[in-house]
């Protein structure tokens, strides 16, 4: 709702009431166009103030009424009538603006700021466009290209910034809305003409054809086939070349396209899924709300390669002191010059003081004995591991929580080196871990909620998405990224090429293929796993059964890369070929498909053409249906952990909601029936098998996605 008063004697205060947020639901949409129409009708005000209760302006509109049948009055018009309004209105903003909240402000004919707001035309990351206006508007205040920008990716802007560009005309370190109702005070009476945005010209660059143009084809570049950036440069085209009545039609026509799209569907669920992996459990019952979490102050990094580096600059960055522990002399050395370097580097983006004060280096373990919480970061080794979390329980004060970075090995098991388990989780960042937001967090069965709890909340002060798991191999992620991995490297050996199955990937909207990406991270890392997992026969027998490993397919394609010394982009020869060692352009290389050839004959194979759908199938529903295995599993407590897994860590398309998002608008019958298709054409891959969840979903009606918890629940007491 919204409550109107009068301050000052002669100011309409506008305070929108709908907490947390401010969201412009259908109640508050009404209680607005009531409380302008009070105010306008009530001659003792002579001027309106718009603000928000609990120190945020507005979230704009209410995301939850999307899937619904909306009713009240629309957005609009009552931007507009706000707008045509005869008495000053000045909108008062503090916290957030965002996307329906700052077109509200837009049709406002002043705005004041908080130097600590934030403002942004937010819709395009919910797969909509700023269709309250915003489109038309912002353009006519701020020009084109400003407007471009913003609306194309909804980035947030500070009030400084949002001051330079124009888009509000005061910004105050004190009261906002005593320093609104002051503005509104003095600009009372004074002539309204030039204060309605939407009767501006829009600037109109010189050359709008060109520019659009060189515009779209960035934005159709950086989308991944996400459509929602395409219709916001539509718009604002409209704002550029039409008059503004045509141009709101526009905006409408573009909109509705937009609003029962699968893509808007799909992202409005990852913003939901996002906040729902906060609200974690485990199956013992414990919860995040009934968790304390104990604060630290002082955190540990064990190993300073790659990830740990990383780590303890993310530690560092959040305001924890950090000790950095490394016992090797050169890469001890090499460390502390690139941390240094990823911090200077990160401040100046950021425009503050590097916090190389924060981190204190050691060659000796013992430094840690006064930490709070410490994350090894060794190498991929379980011997190596067990023997630092056996030093580590003799050294560290009592209830320091120790952490693993480990990427697939058992937490449990490191945790029953140590004297107190319960004390033990996985902390699984990804690479580079300073930059990417994705953090799992992984509980053993012995470990305690508080470890959880403090681990999830160390996290998100880390500025990451963290999303709690249980412990298996490989945990949610790279669990699911084997049977993947797997498919494109048998797809290889029936016919297909490397830039085949990328290309199918990357059109479905993953920043890189399969093959690509491994190029990137390393051949040589799955490698070492396989070998120690006792896969890796050297040599090349001939005949099917030399593909046969463990009882079940294996494609030793990867490892036979490897013996030729072809690790990927850092030996500048992987699955593709590059111009030197480190270099980043995927090249066509005539010898990986002589090779491919080559090892077809000598094991029998005649390769067959494949489209891509069927890459796009065997790839991502055998990754799906492990999902599945999961979820019977209990080792993710629902569809939204896996998801916001794979949008956050394996740059899976946000447009397509994460992969058990993605199988549920498939149709989970149909996801079935080409998995059964798959295993029958070949029974040696059990990972296409269907999994049995998957069958029981789809034999009670294949609920949607947000009903599956409560199904997979019903479906276990039925066990
Ligand atoms: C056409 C389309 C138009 C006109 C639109 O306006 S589309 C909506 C555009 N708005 C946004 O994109 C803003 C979305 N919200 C946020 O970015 C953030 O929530 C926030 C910056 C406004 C506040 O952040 P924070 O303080 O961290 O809080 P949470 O993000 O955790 O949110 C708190 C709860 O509020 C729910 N919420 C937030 N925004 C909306 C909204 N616009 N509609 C409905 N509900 C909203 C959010 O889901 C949290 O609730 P729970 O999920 O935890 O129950």
């Amino acid at each position: 709702m919204a409550q109107f008063t009068r301050v000052s004697r002669s100011v309409g205060l506008i305070t929108l009431q709908n907490p947390p947020v401010n969201a412009l639901s259908a109640v508050t949409r009404q209680g607005i166009v009531d409380a302008v129409k009070s105010a306008l009708g009530d001659p003792k005000v002579k001027s309106v103030v718009i603000c928000g209760q609990n120190g945020i302006f507005c979230g704009g509109a209410d995301i939850k009424e999307f899937g619904t049948n909306i009713t009240g009055p629309p957005l609009v018009p009552m931007i507009h009538a706000i707008e045509a309004s005869n008495k000053p209105v000045v909108a008062a903003i503090e916290g957030s603006a965002f996307g329906g909240g700052l077109e509200l402000a837009l049709g406002c004919h002043y705005r004041v700021a908080h130097s600590k707001a934030k403002l942004g035309l937010t819709e395009v990351t919910l797969g909509l466009l700023p269709a309250a206006g915003g489109t038309q508007r912002l353009p006519r205040l701020i020009g084109v290209p400003a407007a471009l920008n913003l609306i194309t990716t909804g980035r947030h802007v500070t009030a400084a910034e949002a001051l330079q560009l124009g888009i509000v005309d005061q910004v105050t370190d004190h009261n906002t809305v005593d320093e609104a109702v002051k503005f509104a005070l003095s600009v009372a009476g004074k002539s309204l003409d030039a204060r309605r945005i939407s009767t501006y010209p829009c600037p109109r660059p010189s050359d709008v054809d060109a520019l659009f143009e060189e515009v779209m084809q960035k934005v159709r570049q950086s989308a991944r086939g996400a459509i929602a950036p395409i219709a916001c440069v539509q718009a604002v085209r409209a704002a550029a070349t039409l008059p503004y009545s045509q141009g709101m039609e526009r905006e409408q026509e573009l909109m509705a396209t937009l609003f029962t799209s699968g893509q808007a569907r799909a992202l409005q669920y990852c913003f939901f899924a996002q906040r729902a992996v906060g609200r974690w459990s485990m199956p013992s019952g414990a919860r995040w709300d009934t968790s304390k979490p104990r604060s630290i102050r002082k955190a540990a990094v064990i190993g300073l390669g790659t990830m740990g580096r990383g780590i303890a600059v993310a530690l560092a960055q959040a305001g924890l002191s950090v000790v950095a522990v490394e016992t090797q002399e050169k890469q001890f050395t090499e460390a502390k010059k690139m941390v240094s370097g990823m911090m200077e580097r990160g401040a100046k983006r950021r425009g503050t003081a590097p916090p190389l004060d924060k981190i204190t280096y050691s060659q000796n373990i013992q430094a840690v004995a006064d930490v709070d919480l410490v994350i090894e970061a060794v190498f991929e080794d379980m011997a190596l591991k067990e023997k630092v979390f056996q030093q580590l329980s003799t050294i560290c004060k009592q209830g320091t929580f120790l952490c693993t970075n480990t990427s697939a090995l058992d937490v449990d098991h490191l945790a029953s080196q140590t004297r107190n388990p319960e004390l033990v989780v996985g902390m699984h960042f990804f690479a580079p871990a300073h930059v990417m937001k994705l953090l799992e967090v992984v509980y053993g069965p012995r470990s305690s909620p508080q470890a959880v709890a403090t681990a999830m909340q160390l996290g998100k002060k880390m500025g990451k998405v963290s999303v709690a798991v249980g412990n298996c191999r490989g945990f949610v992620g790279n669990r699911m990224l084997k049977p993947y991995l797997e498919q494109a490297l048998f797809l290889l050996e029936e016919g297909a090429t490397p830039e085949l199955v990328d290309g199918a990937l990357e059109e479905f909207g993953f920043a890189l293929g399969v093959f690509k990406m491994s190029d990137l991270s390393g051949l040589d890392v799955g490698w070492k796993i396989r070998k120690g997992d006792g896969l890796v026969e050297p040599g090349l027998a001939s005949g099917p059964s030399a593909r046969i490993r463990q009882g079940r397919r294996y494609s030793p394609l990867g490892d036979l890369l490897c013996e030729q010394g072809r690790f990927g982009q850092k030996t500048g020869q992987g699955w593709y070929r590059y111009d030197k060692p480190g270099s980043r352009v995927a090249r066509y290389d005539p010898w990986l498909h002589s090779f491919l050839e080559e090892y077809r004959t000598q094991h029998g194979i005649v390769a067959r053409r494949m489209d891509q759908q069927e890459v796009l199938e065997r790839c991502l529903y055998a990754l799906i249906n492990e999902g599945f295995r999961i979820l019977e599993d209990g080792i993710a407590a629902g569809p939204e952990d896996i998801d916001i897994i794979y949008v956050f860590g394996y740059s899976w398309p946000r447009h397509r909601g994460g992969p058990m998002f993605y199988a549920s608008m498939v149709g989970l019958a149909k996801v079935l029936k080409r998995l059964e298709h798959y295993h029958q054409a070949h029974p040696d891959i059990p990972y296409m098998q269907p999994c049995n969840l998957l069958r029981r979903l789809v034999a009670s009606g294949s609920p949607p996605v947000h009903k599956w918890k409560e199904a997979i629940k019903k479906l276990r007491s039925q066990l």
